[in-house]
């Protein structure tokens, strides 16, 4: 028999039993709820007459609707101004008191977007299977668990039965070999990744990230690659456990405590690929080639490198891509063949489940070093992604660094990344943005997203243009 991939291994070690028609029911060991995609699952369940399956298997926390400013914030729930934003909210709240489910609320200190949240209490742990409601789930994966976005129906299911009829998907190996180049983060990693297989060219797979660039990646870096694995078609990213994994692990909060860690982490060692592992698809890159990376359209894929132009429609490989180039242009307000140099931003937001981690505000503070904020630049916030990289960040004197440059400094939570709070772009503005998504409107209506590294975003912030943060 050929040996596993690690994807078949924490497929089977959750598969409660085949179905007759190929699917499967799984088994789930961790929930993450937020305000936008329970209330209806929570009703279900009332309207059913039924309790979770297993409370302990739960965690919820408000974070695409909160705000992030921090006077609004104080007010707790009552600072929401919009009033389905509000609602929202309270019925989370409301749902976690009745069901008695565990729920860091809005001004609690370990608050924050779940994909930050989870890793960082130690809520998350490699070989387990999560889910959550929502599509950038994928980021747990960097753990070396089997992590993917469900919708709301499938919430309710979760809730009342700890369990999931899925189907396997294939198996998708991405390899990035040799050493990053300095100023390339894994931002700029999973951005080429994208550019080069485009945003279907995982659809069907669970992709397991490997190879040298991944083995000498931080957590904080793997989370921002797995996160946008979605983004490259695929509803689950993986990286497989090693030192990096364990270490990252030890010490958090509702991680094994020392009695249980040898168990755990025995078994955590064994969540890999064979190397007799078969996959349906391998992906080279060649991690040495890798430039930081600017999107300049409205898809994840339409990417290039910070020293390249926009392209021009003889460039496309067929009608239809042409097709969506020349839909871009206009509503990016950019021309064929101008350079990415060139693009004069108005906002900056540097924040969400891809990159507010840590390490990325360590990596935009450093591009920093006493310069200010541009004069063109209307706005350019930090939106650290919990409570606790808000705290650690301080610790660390970060704030002072942004703050003294002319960024604010704000309360944690989605933000910018996408309309559902006050942070929005103005129709026609753009935006350097460490975000994941740039479809037309994610931003704000009119609003143009370029996503890029967060040292890229801190780099353009100053310059008031995209610049190449390796010569800045
Ligand atoms: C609101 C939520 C359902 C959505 C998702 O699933 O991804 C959001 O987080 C996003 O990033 O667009
Ligand atoms: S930060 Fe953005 S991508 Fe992440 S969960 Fe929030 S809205 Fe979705």
């Amino acid at each position: 028999m050929a040996g596993q991939t690690l994807y078949d291994k924490l497929w089977n070690a959750h598969e409660v039993t085949k179905r007759d028609d190929g699917s499967s029911l799984i088994y789930i060991d961790r929930h993450l709820l937020h305000e936008v995609t329970s209330p209806q699952a929570f009703e279900g369940l009332e309207l059913a007459n039924r309790a979770p399956w297993r409370l302990s298997a739960n965690i919820a926390s408000p974070d695409h609707n909160v705000p992030t400013v921090t006077k609004e914030r104080s007010a707790g729930v009552t600072g929401i101004k919009d009033k389905v934003s509000r609602l929202q909210v309270v019925t989370l709240d409301e749902n976690c008191t009745k069901f008695d489910i565990a729920e860091f609320t809005i001004n609690d200190a370990r608050q924050g977007i779940l994909h930050v949240v989870g890793p960082e209490q130690g809520l998350v742990l490699p070989g387990m299977t999560v889910v959550c409601g929502d599509s950038h789930t994928a980021t747990h994966g960097a753990l070396g668990c089997l992590a993917h976005g469900i919708g709301t129906s499938e919430v309710e299911h979760v809730l009342a039965t700890q369990c999931l009829i899925q189907k396997k998907s294939k198996n998708m190996q991405i390899r990035v070999t040799g050493q990053l180049g300095a100023g390339v983060t894994s931002k700029d990693v999973v951005l080429a990744i994208i550019a080069k297989i485009g945003t279907a060219g995982g659809t069907g797979h669970a992709i397991e990230f490997a190879g040298q660039v991944f083995e000498d990646m931080s957590m904080e870096g793997r989370m921002t690659v797995c996160n946008m694995a979605i983004e490259a078609g695929a509803r689950v990213g993986m990286v497989a456990v090693d030192d990096t994994t364990i270490d990252y692990v030890k010490g958090r909060p509702y991680a094994p405590n020392e009695s249980q860690w040898p168990q755990a982490e025995a078994y955590w060692r064994t969540l890999y690929s064979d190397d007799d592992a078969v996959f349906d698809t391998v992906v080279e890159i060649d991690g040495s080639q890798i430039a930081p990376q600017v999107s300049w359209g409205t898809s994840p894929e339409m990417v290039v490198d910070i020293t390249q132009s926009v392209p021009t429609p003889d460039q496309a490989i067929d009608e239809a891509q042409k097709e969506g180039w020349l839909r871009a242009y206009t509503y990016m307000g950019l021309e064929a063949g101008q350079k990415i140099t060139d693009i004069q931003l108005d906002r900056i937001f540097i924040g969400s489940c891809t990159n507010s981690r840590i390490e990325d505000l360590r990596d935009a503070a450093a591009v920093i070093k006493g310069r200010k904020v541009a004069d063109n630049i209307k706005e350019a916030i930090v939106v650290a992604g919990s409570g606790q990289v808000k705290l650690q960040a301080e610790a660390e004197g970060l704030d002072a660094l942004f703050t003294e440059a002319g960024f604010e400094w704000r309360e944690p939570g989605c933000s910018m990344c996408l309309a559902m709070n006050a942070d929005k772009l103005e129709p026609q503005e753009h935006c350097a943005s460490t975000s994941n998504r740039n479809f037309e409107g994610r931003q704000g209506n009119g609003g143009r997203t370029h996503l890029v590294s967060p040292a890229m975003a801190a780099a353009a912030a100053l310059a008031g243009h995209f610049v190449d943060v390796r010569t800045f």
